[in-house]
């Protein structure tokens, strides 16, 4: 397991925490109040700043159960932590309930933070590129997308 140097810019802030054995994301909290109207978006601080060794970069991840229950995500999503990135994390919020504000609370966990490993390469330029089964096809060249059903008419 690597070993990660925190530190914590607002000390009442709990470190980076994995709620259960196995979690990928490990919660990160908001440091101050907040009210997100319907459509909004606001940068909110965590009080945390972390040395992530190369190889390795961090992705803020929303939190699924107030993405249900609230309509709460991340405009970046994934935000992406670089390595040499020895900053606060901030976590860019957006309220996508068409109705409803947001009420967040100091100490609130509102996103999580995914470590994977991450390669860098070399991008080498040609002429053109090798060919491949799937060639240039995509934005759903395999078919098999749903039909919008007419209103009223869903199970
Ligand atoms: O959700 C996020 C995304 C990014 N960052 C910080 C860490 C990251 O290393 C830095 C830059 O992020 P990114 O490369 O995504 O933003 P940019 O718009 O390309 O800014 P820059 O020109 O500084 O790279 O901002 C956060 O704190 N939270
Ligand atoms: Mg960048």
């Amino acid at each position: 397991m690597f070993e990660v140097t925190v530190t914590r810019l607002d000390p009442g802030v709990p470190l980076p925490t994995y709620a259960h054995p196995g979690d990928a994301g490990a919660d990160l909290v908001t440091t101050i109040d907040v009210d997100l109207a319907p459509g909004e978006r606001v940068l909110v601080p965590t009080g945390i700043a972390v040395a992530l060794p190369d190889g390795l970069a961090a992705f803020v991840h929303p939190r699924s159960g107030l993405a249900l229950r609230h309509g709460l995500s991340i405009v970046n999503t994934p935000g992406t932590i670089d390595a040499g990135y020895r900053g606060e994390i901030k976590v860019l919020l957006v309220n996508h309930d068409p109705r409803e504000s947001v009420r967040l609370t100091r100490g609130d966990r509102v996103a999580q933070l995914v470590i994977q490993r991450v390669e860098r390469v070399a991008f080498t330029e040609a002429e053109s590129l090798p060919d491949s089964v799937r060639g240039a096809g995509g934005y759903g060249s395999t078919g098999g997308h749903a039909i919008a059903e007419p209103q009223g008419e869903r199970s």
